[in-house]
């Protein structure tokens, strides 16, 4: 069996803080990979999809992954984000930086942002510290068919190593999150305002704050957004 050892990388970046989610806050760096099946009417990182508006050949480089783990060594933290794009696409290329990571004696917690369509396989599973899934709701523009799969949100929930963020825009948006959550048995959730404005993120905070309270679940901002606008690299 061929190993993978290298990845197709959009970007590598940090320090910096983890923008959203439950490691919101914490120092870290950034794997962010490149490709993406879903096309997010809203997506923040289309340079790493989106063709008609994006020279791919230019947003992306392939890494070797005994490159990308020396590169972490370099940055200070003890928490690496594998974002994207979708991270999963690259499913073995990822098994093998994570290997790599541990055999290099690295013990960082390693984050994995994904939409939650594609199943992680019981190698990543095991080797990651968590799963940040990210399910995409109505307001995505994504065929249904594309955004939820009952399979492997199934897997994930069963893994033990998933939390959920689900991005919305209105407080109604809240109510579509509550069915995927019971029909899937989805917890922990947070609630992440849409946008890539840092005026737009407080005031969609604002009035999603006391109805994410109310259903038990936890609010997030983007705080990089909020410090550096939509700044790439940050
Ligand atoms: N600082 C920082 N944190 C992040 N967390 C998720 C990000 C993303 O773009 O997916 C992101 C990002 O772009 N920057
Ligand atoms: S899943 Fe994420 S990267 Fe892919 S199009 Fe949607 S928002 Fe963008
Ligand atoms: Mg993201």
């Amino acid at each position: 069996m061929n190993a993978v050892t290298s990845l197709l990388v959009n970007e590598l970046f940090g320090p910096t803080f983890q923008g959203e989610g439950p490691s919101q806050g914490r120092r870290a760096r950034l794997i962010r990979l490149s490709g993406c099946h879903l096309a997010c009417a809203w997506c923040d990182t289309p340079q790493t999809w989106d063709t008609r508006r994006f020279d791919l050949s230019a947003e992306r480089r392939q890494c070797d992954v005994a490159d990308i783990v020396d590169w972490l060594t370099t940055v200070p933290g003890d928490l690496v984000v594998i974002t994207g794009g979708e991270p999963l696409l690259q499913r073995k290329g990822l098994e093998h930086l994570l290997d790599h990571l541990r055999s290099t004696g690295l013990d960082d917690e390693v984050e994995v942002e994904t939409s939650g369509t594609i199943a992680p396989g019981p190698v990543l599973t095991d080797a990651v510290t968590r799963f940040v899934v990210s399910p995409k709701l109505a307001h995505s523009a994504q065929p249904e068919r594309k955004r939820l799969r009952p399979d492997v949100l199934r897997t994930f929930a069963a893994s033990g190593k998933a939390t959920w963020k689900f991005v919305a825009q209105v407080p109604s948006d809240l109510d579509e999150v509550a069915v995927l959550a019971d029909r899937h048995g989805l917890a922990p959730v947070w609630i992440m305002p849409e946008g890539i404005d840092g005026d737009v993120v407080v005031q969609r905070l604002r009035l999603l704050a006391d109805p994410v309270l109310a259903r038990g679940w936890n609010p997030t901002s983007r705080l990089h957004i909020l410090l550096w606008g939509n700044a790439r690299g940050r």
